[in-house]
């Protein structure tokens, strides 16, 4: 197996299944915004495919273009150029087929962790009576049974993550794009929750486009890394993460191939990490 690829020969498909459309396909994409009045280019020309059921990661300076690329693919962004493709059709309007968790805290304070988890049930108008089974299934997916009744104010950073990550899955998203969801949380929350994490995506064949600044975390969850240089972002490679699963978050760490990866991504990042952005 090859272990990188450049993004710029289709080398995703031939990665991970050539003849399948690809859940999303960023076809040369890139996003110009205005600053001060002036042109700037955030993000560069990025092109490549997420193959279903894929778990991919996207990790590069801080100001690259990564969220930018989630909001693309979201449909609350156009790009500036190129086309993004879901399920092999253009995304052009807000693409209710993803489920997004942002970094921002979203949580309502006024409703509770149940009532929060609900709030996209309500949206989608599915059956009233079907509501509070799906609801006591995710909160105990998600460890926070004891916990339906309490307020977002009540609940420590971690478990607001939970109740983030449960309202984002109620929602049973073919594709879920996560911007830096465990961002601010201490090393052992995030190793459980990223625990938590591949348990559910295993169990629910779920695609998912995974940005984070932390390279540990994109080598323990990801099929493959897509490494993004600095503005403006510009796909730099795209390496296979062939350690198997199923796979122990703490105990991955330990294993050589893990430290190899983590030193190939570190090498390809360092420079633009040093120039422009900052992890
Ligand atoms: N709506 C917007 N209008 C103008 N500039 C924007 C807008 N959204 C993002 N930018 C700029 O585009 C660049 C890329 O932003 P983006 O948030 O995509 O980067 P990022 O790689 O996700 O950064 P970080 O890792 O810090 O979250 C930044 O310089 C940002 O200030």
């Amino acid at each position: 197996m090859r272990q990188e690829t450049t993004v710029h020969d289709g080398a995703a498909a031939e990665e991970t299944g050539a003849g399948t459309t690809p859940d999303i396909s960023f076809n040369h994409v890139g996003k110009r915004f205005f600053k001060k009045g002036k042109p700037f280019q955030a993000l560069g020309d990025a092109h490549f495919d997420v193959q279903p059921g894929e778990f991919l990661s996207i990790v590069g300076p801080s100001g690259c273009g990564k969220s930018t690329l989630l909001n693309i693919t979201a449909g609350l962004m156009k790009p500036s150029s190129g086309d993004v493709r879901y399920k092999g059709e253009p995304v052009t309007e807000v693409n209710t087929d993803v489920g997004y968790m942002t970094q921002a805290d979203t949580l309502l304070p006024w409703r509770t962790v149940r009532q929060n988890i609900a709030v996209p049930l309500e949206i989608r108008h599915s059956p009233r009576a079907e509501r509070g089974d799906r609801i006591d299934e995710m909160v105990e997916k998600v460890g926070l049974k004891e916990f339906g009744n309490h307020y977002p104010a009540e609940l420590s950073g971690g478990m607001r993550k939970r109740v983030l990550l449960a309202r984002t899955l109620i929602y049973q998203p073919e594709t879920l794009l996560m911007d830096e969801p465990f961002g601010a949380l201490d090393a052992q929350l995030k190793l459980v929750l990223q625990q938590e994490l591949l348990r559910l995506w295993a169990e629910a064949g779920t695609t998912i486009m995974f940005v984070t600044h932390d390279l540990a975390e994109a080598v323990t969850l990801s099929d493959r890394v897509v490494v993004v240089s600095s503005r403006p972002g510009t796909m730099r490679t795209i390496k296979t993460i062939d350690i198997p699963r199923p796979r122990a978050v703490f105990d991955v760490r330990f294993n050589d191939r893990f430290r190899e990866l983590q030193q190939e991504l570190w090498a390809i990042l360092q420079d633009d990490m040093m120039e422009g952005g900052e992890m």
